[in-house]
């Protein structure tokens, strides 16, 4: 089963030369995203930054965005989303960021239209949260955090 959806993007001003987000394979989950970072960037060895992507999106409601790492750059550089995964809400307009920190021992170079992480889309299913004075029983009941065991 395929969901489709139109989301709006936006290129911000100044941002005209930055690639929009995109598949990298026709059925790629993730749309690969750009730095718009003037000229270069350098992360040392425990740094982190937040980066700027040039875009925005208005998504329809029922729809987030959720900024992942790029698996490359994590195991070639130790260059991760800190915030992994970050959320981007239906109802943001802002300018979508990448909170990136560099776990690796050498300093990483963000140039401008450099692919610095992915932006995946995901439903969400509306939740309506009623508070009640008993949950339901269940076997599993409050054991968690590895009661069955390692
Ligand atoms: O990696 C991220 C995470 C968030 N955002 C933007 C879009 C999102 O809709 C908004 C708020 O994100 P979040 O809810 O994670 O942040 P918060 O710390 O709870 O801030 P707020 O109080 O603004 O919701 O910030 C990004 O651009 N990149």
């Amino acid at each position: 089963m395929i969901l489709s959806y139109y989301v709006q993007i936006n290129k911000l001003a100044g941002n005209e030369d930055v690639n929009l987000p995109c598949k990298m394979s026709e059925q790629a989950s993730g749309y690969d995203l750009y730095a718009a970072v003037a000229g270069e960037i350098v992360l040392a060895p425990g740094e982190r930054a937040l980066i700027p992507t040039g875009i925005s999106l208005a998504m329809p409601e029922g729809l987030e965005a959720q900024i992942r790492p790029r698996s490359g750059l994590a195991l070639k550089h130790g260059i991760t989303c800190l915030n992994t995964p970050g959320t981007i809400d239906a109802d943001y307009r802002g300018e979508i960021k990448v909170l990136l920190i560099n776990l690796g021992q050498e300093p990483f170079a963000i140039a401008r239209n450099e692919r610095i992480a992915q932006m995946v889309f995901q439903a969400v299913p509306v939740v309506n949260l009623v508070e009640v004075e008993e949950l339901s029983e269940t076997q599993r009941g409050a054991g968690g955090f590895g009661h069955t065991g390692k």
